[in-house]
């Protein structure tokens, strides 16, 4: 009987002790989820609290760009160029404060022009640069949309970060008689790009264009000339016009000083992308990130094109409206044409204190 007993005691102990265990082990295991969960609710709450860009630069990754936020620092890691070159310069890592995130500026910078000299070249190439961000389209805020306000102009510019310059390109800019005046009271200190290319390029380019619109024109020497001999210039065809390059300059140079002017040469531009572009950077105070490693010359289209850019990862060239092919225009009208500019050349090359070249 004493034995039964002393066996029926053993046997609950044993039961105690595995109860004990079990129990120790629940109690742990929903321990453990309650706290994941004030945890992870904790976590919702602050992301939910946190301004929406915040969010969303934290997740907007891709190949080349990367900003995550780290101890509530936006951290964005830009990379511009080949994988080779990932290690220097171009590689950049900026700590930025929440106040810096990414908001839309006004330009500190306008490529005022001259159409058909390769404004759209110029853009292309120095928006690579990881401290320039630019309006993509031509805004025409100071020539056509003035009356649309300030606010709508900076509406049309593309967000930034403190420190990043901001671009628009509008080539009338340049031949609009008010643009120069307004553009003075917007920002006495803007930083200006001119692209000049030989104005008889220029207008051939111009009359392309046109042509490519309406293909019913006039062959382009009948426009160009009056009377359809070679002698007499129309200096009121506006192919012609653009192309008085000073005449257009004197204006600009009645509100801003010749230093924040930077004149591109638009031949230069495709022959040697890189140095122009060099010239470009030391002016706008930027490092010299975009080089000859940007660009190689594609045969088929004549120009020089991009390795990859902001938008593309792949080879690529300027679109099928840039590099058309020219008509072929009589020589004799060429070098009447070249005549006709020399002296307003001239007069180009004394106010720019630049020799560009052209016959
Ligand atoms: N890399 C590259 N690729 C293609 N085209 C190039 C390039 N660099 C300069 N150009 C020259 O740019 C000319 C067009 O000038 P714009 O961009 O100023 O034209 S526009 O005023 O914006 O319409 C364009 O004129 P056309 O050749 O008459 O089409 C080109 O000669």
């Amino acid at each position: 009987m004493l034995i039964q007993n002393v066996k029926v005691i053993k046997i609950s102990n044993r039961t105690i002790l595995f109860l004990t265990i079990s129990t120790s082990i629940t109690l742990l295991y929903f321990f453990y989820l309650f706290n994941s969960c004030i945890i992870n609710s904790f976590h919702k709450a602050f992301r939910r609290n946190l301004p929406k860009n915040i969010i969303n630069t934290t997740i907007s990754t891709n190949s080349d760009e990367q900003t995550q936020l780290i101890l509530g620092s936006v951290v964005r890691i830009l990379s511009l160029t080949d994988d080779d070159n990932r290690n220097e310069s171009a590689f950049k890592y900026r700590l930025v404060n929440p106040q810096n995130l990414s908001v839309r500026r006004f330009p500190d910078v306008l490529i005022i022009g001259v159409k058909k000299s390769g404004t759209r070249a110029l853009l292309e190439f120095i928006r690579l640069h990881p401290d320039v961000r630019a309006a993509g389209n031509e805004i025409h805020f100071f020539d056509r949309h003035y009356s649309f306000g300030l606010n709508w102009y900076r509406k049309k510019m593309p967000p930034t970060m403190s420190g990043q310059l901001t671009m628009e390109k509008t080539p009338s800019y340049f031949i609009t008689s008010s643009v120069p005046g307004r553009v003075f009271k917007f920002n006495p200190k803007i930083k200006l790009l001119l692209v000049v290319r030989n104005p008889v390029t220029r207008a051939i380019s111009d009359y392309t264009q046109a042509f490519s619109k309406k293909k019913d024109m006039k062959k382009f020497e009948e426009l160009v000339f009056v009377n359809g001999s070679y002698e007499v210039v129309d200096t009121t065809y506006g192919a012609i016009k653009i192309g008085v390059y000073a005449k257009y300059l004197e204006r600009w140079l009645k509100y801003f000083p010749l230093s924040q002017f930077l004149f591109i040469s638009g031949e230069r531009l495709i022959s040697d992308p890189a140095a122009e572009l060099y010239r470009v950077q030391d002016f706008l105070n930027l490092k010299r990130v975009i080089t000859e490693k940007h660009f190689y010359f594609n045969s088929t289209k004549g120009f020089p094109c991009l390795l990859k850019s902001e938008s593309k990862a792949t080879p690529h060239c300027l679109g099928k409206t840039k590099g058309r092919i020219h008509p072929v225009i009589d020589d004799q009208a060429i070098e009447r044409l070249n005549e006709f500019y020399r002296p307003f050349n001239q007069k180009f090359y004394q106010m720019t204190l630049i020799n560009f070249g052209w016959s």
